[in-house]
């Protein structure tokens, strides 16, 4: 069941402790209570304090981003983009990041799994062995228009029996013949793909998104926390619980470390701290930010660091907190000939009125969908950059780059006047590292969050080739007519000839996170002298504490990352699992 406060929970002994009801942590909480003799606590931040209407419709609404989803964190970013304020978001309520993202349904590439098996020395996570955890998770659905699909997927890469819902677009956008139109004229590396989650995601495709077939938002608090689910007598989870610490347990020390069987939490961040222990292991599902945080509070980090500030260093772990990884994204848009876009949605209350009565009615209509794109389409760079910097893919397979066409201005509101095309421009294989890391013994104050984006010279030659790559995109012969003019004045004068200066000024200028955080808590192999966490997602030198969530990733994967965290889940718990049967 779900309890607003811990003072309501029936029981104070729980086999398993996982901190954060996010994306992962709700896989984690389902697998477990699969079996019937395994009690599992979740303690969750956040609440679930949003309408069932926002928390199903598009993150881009008219309402920008509802205030109850309460991004948690802002971060304090250094030299990074022109002292651009960065704002990295995060689910901070039931379900995580999956109960507010964009819902893109991105696998990433085989060779990016691959590469996870190689730096770890497990075979288990690569591609071969992950399909398992994508079918466990996946149900895929038709889409909520019911259009007819085929040619637009490749069912035999899909799973039709998972716990979470995806599917096919389920509102046409009038752009979607001319998106494909141009891919056909110009040829070369516009290519049709017909599925980018078969492990080869190279050219552009439909997009798949965690959408149901009645339109509505698949996260990981609706699909693996759903009523038959969370009315398991074995599974508790704690709302509006912030866990400020793990510590060591008096009992059950061991020749593998201190056992971090104790979770010290709050209801009120100013109130008294309570804690609750777990008979088995304590799993941290915080997110990227969360799980490293708590980490550090608990003296789990560098300890050079740690003692420095005045806390305890109990375990020396240098990467805690480094690695941070994250695509940068710029948006680049055009005025069209066209009122068949969906910016009215973001700056006429009356239009988007008429939409929700439509969607609520009928689950159809423009609000199926996360945005206004209903394709996306993956690149690698030109091989002259890989020559001259390295290549940083996770292989041949596998792009750098991503482009995201919209039938409107992207993100956010749109100005008073105008419609609009859009292409988002993404950097999915980065070689920027960032880090996060504490300066206070306070365990609530935000952490310092550096995503140093763009601060390698392969980064920023590789968003320069990104907008050039958009700029041949709609310089095809199917855009006449209907792309006018690019949209601002920093773009009156950028072409895809502009030298190197003028696309720097506005990508440094532009570029934002498109929100993929990951590997502050990275996994190496065992008996690496770098990473926190083994390939079994234990604390390294601690017993009874995993991770299990974004923060694992040793390199971010060339797509957007909610299916490769429900991954981490889905083999994490089986991982957890196989230990205590
Ligand atoms: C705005 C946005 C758009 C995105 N769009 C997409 C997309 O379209 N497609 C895609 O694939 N990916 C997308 N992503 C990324 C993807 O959603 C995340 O990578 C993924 O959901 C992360 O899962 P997680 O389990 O690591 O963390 P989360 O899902 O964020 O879960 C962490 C949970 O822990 C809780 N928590 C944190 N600290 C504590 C604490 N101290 N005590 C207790 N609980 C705590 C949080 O409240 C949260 O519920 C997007 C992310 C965001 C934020």
């Amino acid at each position: 069941k779900v309890y607003d406060t811990f003072r309501d929970l029936p029981s104070n002994n729980y086999d398993f402790v996982i901190v954060g009801g996010g994306t992962a942590g709700n896989v984690v909480a389902n697998r477990l209570t699969e079996n019937p003799n395994f009690s599992v606590l979740v303690l969750e931040a956040g609440g679930t304090n949003v309408n069932a209407f926002e928390i199903e419709v598009p993150y881009f609404s008219s309402r920008g981003v509802p205030a109850q989803y309460n991004w948690n964190y802002s971060t304090i970013p250094q030299n990074a983009l022109n002292d651009r304020s960065i704002p990295m978001q995060r689910g901070f309520v039931l379900g995580g990041s999956s109960s507010v993202n964009r819902m893109f349904y991105t696998r990433g590439s085989a060779d990016d799994y691959d590469r996870f098996a190689a730096v770890t020395g497990d075979e288990g996570w690569s591609w071969k062995s992950v399909q398992k955890y994508i079918a466990m998770n996946e149900r895929f659905e038709p889409p909520a228009d019911r259009h007819n699909t085929s040619g637009q997927f490749d069912p035999s890469v899909h799973s039709f029996t998972g716990i979470n819902a995806a599917s096919l677009p389920g509102f046409a956008q009038n752009t979607d013949s001319l998106v494909f139109d141009a891919v056909e004229e110009l040829g070369g590396i516009f290519q049709f793909n017909e599925d980018c989650n078969s492990g080869k995601p190279l050219g552009i495709s439909w997009l798949q998104r965690t959408v149901t077939t009645e339109g509505r938002r698949s996260s990981s608090a609706t699909s693996y926390l759903a009523p038959e689910f969370i009315e398991r007598k074995n599974l508790d989870v704690v709302l509006n619980t912030r866990v400020s610490r793990v510590l060591p347990s008096r009992s059950n020390q061991s020749s593998s470390g201190p056992a971090f069987r104790t979770v010290e939490f709050v209801h009120d961040l100013d109130g008294p701290r309570f804690t609750v222990e777990a008979s088995k292991e304590v799993i941290l599902s915080g997110g990227v930010f969360g799980s490293a945080h708590i980490l550090l509070n608990s003296g789990i980090g560098n300890s050079t660091i740690l003692s420095r500030l005045g806390i305890t260093p109990l375990v020396n772990l240098p990467s805690v907190g480094q690695n941070l990884t994250d695509h940068p994204i710029a948006e680049i848009d055009w005025l069209v000939n066209s009122t068949q876009t969906m910016d009215d949605i973001n700056r006429n209350t009356t239009v988007s009125d008429e939409y929700e009565a439509e969607f609520n009615e009928t689950g159809m209509g423009p609000l199926v969908d996360s945005n206004a794109g209903n394709q996306i389409a993956f690149f690698r760079v030109n091989e002259s950059l890989t020559d001259r910097y390295g290549d940083p893919s996770a292989g041949r397979d596998s792009p750098h780059l991503e482009m995201i066409p919209s039938n409107g201005w992207a993100p956010g509101t749109p100005p008073a006047t105008g419609n609009y095309f859009s292409l988002g421009v993404v950097l999915v294989s980065p070689t920027s590292r960032g880090s996060m890391t504490i300066n206070s013994t306070n365990p609530f104050a935000p952490p310092l969050i550096d995503p140093e984006f763009l601060s390698s010279p392969f980064d920023i030659a590789a968003m320069r080739e990104v907008m050039r790559i958009a700029f041949n995109y709609v310089s095809a012969s199917t855009w006449k007519g209907f792309i006018l003019s690019p949209s601002q004045p920093a773009l009156a004068n950028i072409t895809a000839a502009s030298d190197d200066n003028a696309l720097d000024e506005y990508i440094r200028n532009s570029a934002f996170s498109i929100s993929h955080p990951v590997g502050t808590v990275a996994m190496s192999a065992k008996g690496a002298d770098y990473g926190v966490v083994d390939p079994d997602l234990r604390v390294k030198g601690v017993e009874a504490l995993r991770v299990v969530d974004a923060s694992v990733f040793p390199f971010v994967t060339s797509a957007h990352t909610q299916v490769p965290t429900y991954v981490i889940g889905e083999r994490g718990a089986e991982l957890i699992k196989a230990t205590w049967s």
